[in-house]
């Protein structure tokens, strides 16, 4: 019988996009510290890393509002202002101190690349702190590009930044897979028109990665390049 979707003769996914917080590194720690020093500037009392954690995935902003409105009462204008800079002040200081990569990683990265695909990565991380950190754990070499939440007028969950990405790989968003771990990663590729694999052991905003509409939910980035070369469904690329 005819497979429902022809095989293409190249490989399945030419570029794969990656989400970096919650996905290639554990930087929950550096966030909650710096979160918490600038709390403390502000004469407010230190949170739990766990609660920080589900004010990460929207950029830096929305992490010092949310951290700023724990209590109930949303920040001013003003003091979202003072926070921002007291936070960027605080995590130049501490980004990579006590992030670390999530296990599997290297090898996950180094079998996307044995598959001849190009790579990228796209975070809300601003372009400031991504690619001294990205630098800092040893991971630079493996990407052709890096679009961060400042690089474009749009963050993700807006598909605009992944579309930025597939045009410096050189691709058509449909031959991308983009993995992730929030559900901004799962609407943005959804947005962009490309399949999506979420790690379960990330920042989905304090919701379960089970509700996220993606394709699969895999373990670690090595699984996700089993799932890209053995799992996923043969699909036509344009
Ligand atoms: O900066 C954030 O809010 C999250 O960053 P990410 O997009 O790499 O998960
Ligand atoms: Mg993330």
């Amino acid at each position: 019988m005819r497979p429902l979707y022809p095989a293409c003769d190249t490989m399945q996914f030419p570029g794969i996009l990656f989400d970096l917080d919650g996905t290639l590194l554990d930087t929950i720690p550096d966030l909650a510290d710096a979160a918490n020093a600038m709390r403390q500037d502000m004469g407010l009392a230190p949170i739990a890393e766990e609660i920080i954690a589900t004010y990460v995935g929207k950029g830096v902003e929305q992490l010092v509002i949310r951290t700023l409105g724990h209590e109930g009462t949303p920040a001013s204008v003003d003091m979202v202002m003072r926070g921002l800079a007291r936070y960027q002040d605080h995590y130049r200081a501490l980004n990579g101190q006590r992030s670390h990569l999530y296990p599997g990683v290297i090898a996950g990265l180094q079998a996307f690349r044995e598959q001849g695909a190009r790579l990228a990565v796209v975070t809300n991380k601003g372009a400031e702190f991504t690619g001294p950190l990205l630098r800092q754990k040893g991971l630079d070499g493996y990407f052709d590009a890096v679009v961060c939440g400042d690089t474009c007028e749009r963050k993700k969950p807006d598909p605009m930044p992944l579309f930025h990405a597939c045009d410096l790989l050189g691709i058509s968003p449909s031959q991308a897979l983009f993995i992730g771990d929030s559900i901004n990663d799962a609407l943005a590729a959804r947005a962009a028109g490309m399949r999506v694999l979420a790690l379960p052991y990330g920042y989905n905003e304090g919701r379960p990665v089970q509700t996220l509409p993606v394709d699969a939910i895999v373990d670690s980035i090595v699984a996700a390049a089993r799932w890209a070369t053995d799992a996923a469904p043969q699909t036509e690329h344009a």
